[in-house]
């Protein structure tokens, strides 16, 4: 009998998406022999909080300390290991990064990770085989000299760094300070914005109308100071909770199967009456599902009360601290303006042609030529994961992708598309989010979190089916199971009822979250943190 070698796959990053996929990894461990590559001393990747300080002046977290998630728990957990039944609804940063590292425990992740270890480059070695050399280097600690750089082969890569780290900043008269008369205030991004500490009492200007951009107006508007909210394009804000319901359990598989364009105009409905009216320079440009979402239950009651002013976009900074807008307001003695205006897509360790198919100015545009959000047709053995903006929770889109990614790695599911149907399938893909959403850097790898996971479970093989559940639970909880998939929130929980990897908790934690009283005491729904960073989060959170 021969024995056929592992094979060994890297995965780069320990957050959320490299975590998941190292997981799926080990699920299939008589076949994958895994290693994760963390450049921080901790797993948690985004969503761990990291000081900004001398030593670590541009950390890759971009999380403040106030950060609160947009997404509701249930939508956002992983689909195999519950978030308690006693959690709020939408957890702060802390309690994420904990959720994290009671995942880490829980499955055994973290012997195969490598702390403070960075990976330095990525490159294909065009053998037969189609591996790729890592070479990584462990990060110094300050005082101790450099470390040798490692070089490794690996089978398989999975880059799971994230696209949240490189800050993208506009362009205004008078922003440089080469520029004549230039603005003398202080100018951040709100990558390295922290907390509100240094910026209470005080007139700011806040650019963009994203996540980023709300959350730090709201923030610095309840610590007194004026808030300016300058966007090109405004768009709906949406509250957190809707008739009683996190916003994000409304899109149900039911609400899928209604055209677009009569979704677009309930939810406007919705949306109308669930939000104050706001001023007229926040008036949506566009309609519901057609830019990423901005979620912020307070925003609006703050526009309303005037200690958030919006207005249009910058025409000119300085001289000294006076800035004009495109729409004659002009405000002087800014003392700060926040620059709340997304990413680069960048991947430092690979040569940009493997995402961008050798396109120019894509780092720019943040145009990836990457089949399905994942494979870059000419690298096969390379895949990224979470390289996608949601419209819905990311967690467990990264989860059916590593999921997808593992299963056809060890052959048990469909090979791949060949070169040429995954590339028509990109260019079909560009088109379709072109002619949905406005046509910006942030909106290019913009996905449906349902119809999404659903493609993909199908070719895993856990899409809940009306003949794979009533084949596992019975005819009337299998029918009732199916009801509830349909018509309830399609937690991703749903992807463990049937298929491979099924898990046996799934039923119970799918009636836990529906609220049925009967299974709330579930095991599977109780807090059972073992991990160290309980403690940290007890201390932040008092
Ligand atoms: N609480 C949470 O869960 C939070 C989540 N996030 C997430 O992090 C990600 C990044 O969010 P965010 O940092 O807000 O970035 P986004 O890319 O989502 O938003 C950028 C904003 O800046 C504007 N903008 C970009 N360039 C310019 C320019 N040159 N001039 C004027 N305006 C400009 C954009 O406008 P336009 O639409 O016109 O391009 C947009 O309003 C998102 O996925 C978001 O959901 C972020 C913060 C908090």
């Amino acid at each position: 009998m021969t024995i056929t070698p592992r094979k060994r796959v890297a995965v780069i990053g320990a957050g959320a998406s490299g975590l998941v996929s190292l997981k799926e990894c080990l699920d299939e461990k008589e076949l994958l022999d895994p290693v994760a590559f963390e450049q921080e001393n901790h797993l948690g990747g985004l969503w761990r909080y990291v000081e900004i300080s001398k030593e670590n002046p541009n950390p890759h977290s971009s999380v403040y300390k106030s950060t609160i998630i947009n997404t509701s728990k249930e939508m956002m957990a992983f689909s195999d290991y519950a978030i308690p039944a006693n959690w709020a609804t939408y957890l702060p940063n802390q309690k994420i990064a904990q959720y994290f590292s009671m995942y880490a425990d829980r499955f055994g992740l973290v012997p195969h990770i490598r702390f403070g270890t960075k990976v330095l480059e990525v490159k294909e070695l065009h053998d037969e085989q189609k591996r790729w050399l890592v070479r990584s280097q462990r990060v110094a600690a300050p005082g101790e000299s450099e470390h040798e750089i490692k070089e490794e082969i690996f089978d398989y890569v999975m880059v799971c760094s994230g696209h949240h780290w490189k800050p993208r900043y506009p362009s205004f008269p008078g922003m440089k300070q080469d520029d004549p008369e230039p603005y003398t205030g202080e100018q951040i991004h709100s990558h390295f914005y922290r907390d509100v500490d240094a910026f209470r009492n005080k007139t700011v200007i806040v650019v963009g109308l994203g996540n980023s951009a709300v959350d730090l107006a709201v923030e610095m508007s309840m610590n007194q100071s004026q808030v300016y909210l300058s966007c090109r394009r405004a768009g709906h804000v949406v509250p957190r909770w809707i008739l009683g319901k996190p916003t994000d359990q409304h899109r149900t598989r039911f609400t899928h199967m209604v055209p677009l364009f009569l979704m677009q105009f309930i939810t406007a409905i919705l949306f109308r009456i669930s939000t104050p009216t706001v001023h007229e320079n926040l008036k949506p440009y566009s309609k519901p599902f057609e830019t990423h979402p901005t979620i912020n239950s307070i925003f609006p009651e703050r526009v309303t009360t005037g200690t958030i002013k919006p207005v249009r976009i910058i025409k000119k900074m300085g001289p000294g601290k006076r800035v004009e807008f495109e729409d004659g307001t002009v405000v002087e003695n800014v003392d700060a303006v926040f620059y709340c205006t997304g990413y680069h897509i960048s991947f430092p360790a690979l040569h940009p042609d493997v995402v961008t198919d050798g396109k120019p100015n894509a780092e720019n545009t943040n145009q990836v030529h990457v089949w399905n959000y994942m494979i870059p047709p000419r690298h096969p053995n390379l895949a990224f994961v979470a390289l996608l903006q949601p419209l819905g929770a990311i967690m467990p889109m990264a989860e059916l992708q590593a999921r997808f990614l593992v299963q056809t790695l060890v052959g048990k599911i469909a090979p791949l598309p060949t070169e040429d149907r995954m590339d028509k399938h990109i260019k079909q893909l560009h088109e379709d989010i072109r002619k949905r959403y406005d046509d910006a850097p942030r909106h290019t790898i913009q996905v449906d979190y349902a119809p999404y996971c659903d493609q993909l479970a199908k070719k895993i093989g856990c899409f809940p089916t009306l003949t794979k559940l009533i084949g596992q639970y019975g005819l009337i909880e299998g029918f009732k199971l199916k009801m509830e998939t349909i018509f309830g929130p399609p937690i991703p929980v749903q992807y463990r009822l049937v298929g491979p990897h099924a898990w046996e908790g799934a039923r119970e934690v799918v009636w836990g979250y529906a609220n049925d009283k009967k299974y709330l005491d579930s095991k599977y729904l109780q807090d059972t943190s073992v991990s160290d960073n309980k403690a940290n989060v007890a201390e932040i959170v008092a």
